[in-house]
C-alpha cells in the first residue's frame, strides 16, 4: 500500500498534510488530509474522521475548519477524506452540486452507472481506515467521528453503524433523515434505487428506529450542533427529527441550536475546538 504526499506544512505544533492513493475500492486516485500532532517517538494518537459536505473536497475543512490548534493540543488525529470519487471517468451529474462528483452521500451506490466508482461506504469503513492504520501514528482502536451536513449524515450513520469502532459522534447541521428529504430522496433514491427500504441503513434516524429501540442497546456518545439561522434547516436537515429518535430510543444525545449561526465554514469553526476537546474526552 503506497500513499503519495501531495503537500506537508507545519502547524500549531504538528504536520498538516495532503495524500492521496490509489482505491481499489473507487478504482480512482482519493485524496485526503491529515493533520498529525507532534507526539513522542513510537507513541500512537486517536483518531478523529471529519466528513465534508456537498461540493466540498477533503480541502474546504483543512483550510477553513480551524481544527488544528485543538487536535493538537488534545492530541488528537483529523483526517479529512474527500465526498466522492472523482475523474474524467467517473459518471457525474453535470450542473448538479447536490449529486454525483462532491456529492457521494457516504453510500455504496448499487445503480448503474454509479455502482462501480460510488463506494464511499466501503471506501471509509474498510479501506482508508486500514491506509490511516498502516501509514500513520495512529491508535485505531481509539476512534471518533464528526462532519458537516452530508458529512454530518455520513458521520452520524457509519458511526452508529459501528459502534464498536466509534466512541463518539459529533455533526455540524447534518441532514439527519435523508429519505424524508429532497436532497436525500434524490440521491438515495439515485444512488440505491427505489426500494426505501435499502435507504434505511443510510438514514440517521431510520437506524436509531431499526438498530437502538432495544432498551441498552450500546451507542456512541452524541453531540449535534445546527445553527438557527441555517437556510437548509427547515427543508432539509431538520434537526427535530434526529432529536424525537433520540428522545423514543432514550438515547442521551447533545443536540444545540446556535442562534445565529448559519451553514457556513464561520459556523462550523466557531465550534470546532468545542467538538475537538468533546471526542478528546471520549478517546482518552
Ligand atoms: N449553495 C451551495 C450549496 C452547497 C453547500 O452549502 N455546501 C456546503 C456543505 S452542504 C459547504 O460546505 N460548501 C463549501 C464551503 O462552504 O466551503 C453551493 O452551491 O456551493
Amino acid at each position: 500500500m503506497t500513499i503519495e504526499t501531495i503537500s506537508t506544512h507545519r502547524a500549531h505544533g504538528g504536520t498538516q498534510g495532503v495524500y492521496s492513493h490509489s482505491s481499489a475500492i473507487t478504482g480512482t486516485p482519493m485524496t485526503f488530509s491529515v493533520f498529525v500532532p507532534d507526539h513522542a517517538p513510537g507513541a500512537r494518537l486517536p483518531v478523529l474522521w471529519y466528513l465534508s459536505g456537498l461540493t466540498c473536497t477533503h480541502a474546504n475543512v483543512t483550510e477553513k475548519g480551524e481544527y488544528r490548534a485543538a487536535c493538537a493540543r488534545h492530541g488528537v488525529i483529523f483526517v479529512a477524506p474527500d465526498t466522492s470519487p472523482r475523474g474524467e471517468d467517473v459518471p457525474d451529474a453535470a450542473d448538479e452540486y447536490d449529486f454525483g462528483q462532491g456529492a457521494g452521500f457516504y453510500v455504496d451506490a448499487t445503480q448503474d452507472p454509479w455502482a462501480k466508482n460510488y463506494r464511499m461506504r466501503s471506501y471509509l469503513e474498510r479501506e482508508l481506515p486500514e491506509v490511516i492504520g498502516t501509514q500513520f501514528p495512529a491508535d485505531m482502536a481509539r476512534q471518533s467521528i464528526t462532519g458537516h451536513s452530508m458529512g454530518g449524515h455520513g458521520a452520524l450513520t457509519i458511526g452508529l453503524r459501528n459502534p464498536d469502532r466509534f466512541r463518539s459522534i459529533s455533526a455540524f447541521a447534518p441532514i439527519v433523515a435523508p429519505g424524508e428529504v429532497p436532497w436525500g430522496e434524490k440521491a438515495l433514491g439515485r444512488y440505491l434505487g427505489e426500494d426505501r427500504a435499502a435507504w434505511r441503513e443510510y438514514d440517521a434516524v431510520a437506524l436509531i428506529e431499526d438498530r437502538f429501540a432495544q432498551e441498552g442497546a450500546r451507542h456512541p456518545h452524541l453531540l449535534i450542533d445546527q445553527g438557527a439561522a441555517d437556510d437548509f434547516l427547515v427543508e432539509q436537515l431538520r434537526t427535530h427529527r434526529l432529536a424525537e429518535a433520540c428522545q423514543a430510543a432514550s438515547i442521551d444525545a447533545t443536540i444545540r441550536l446556535q442562534a445565529g449561526y448559519d451553514h457556513s465554514y464561520y459556523f462550523i469553526s466557531t465550534f470546532m475546538a468545542e467538538h475537538v476537546e468533546w471526542h478528546a474526552r471520549w478517546l482518552g
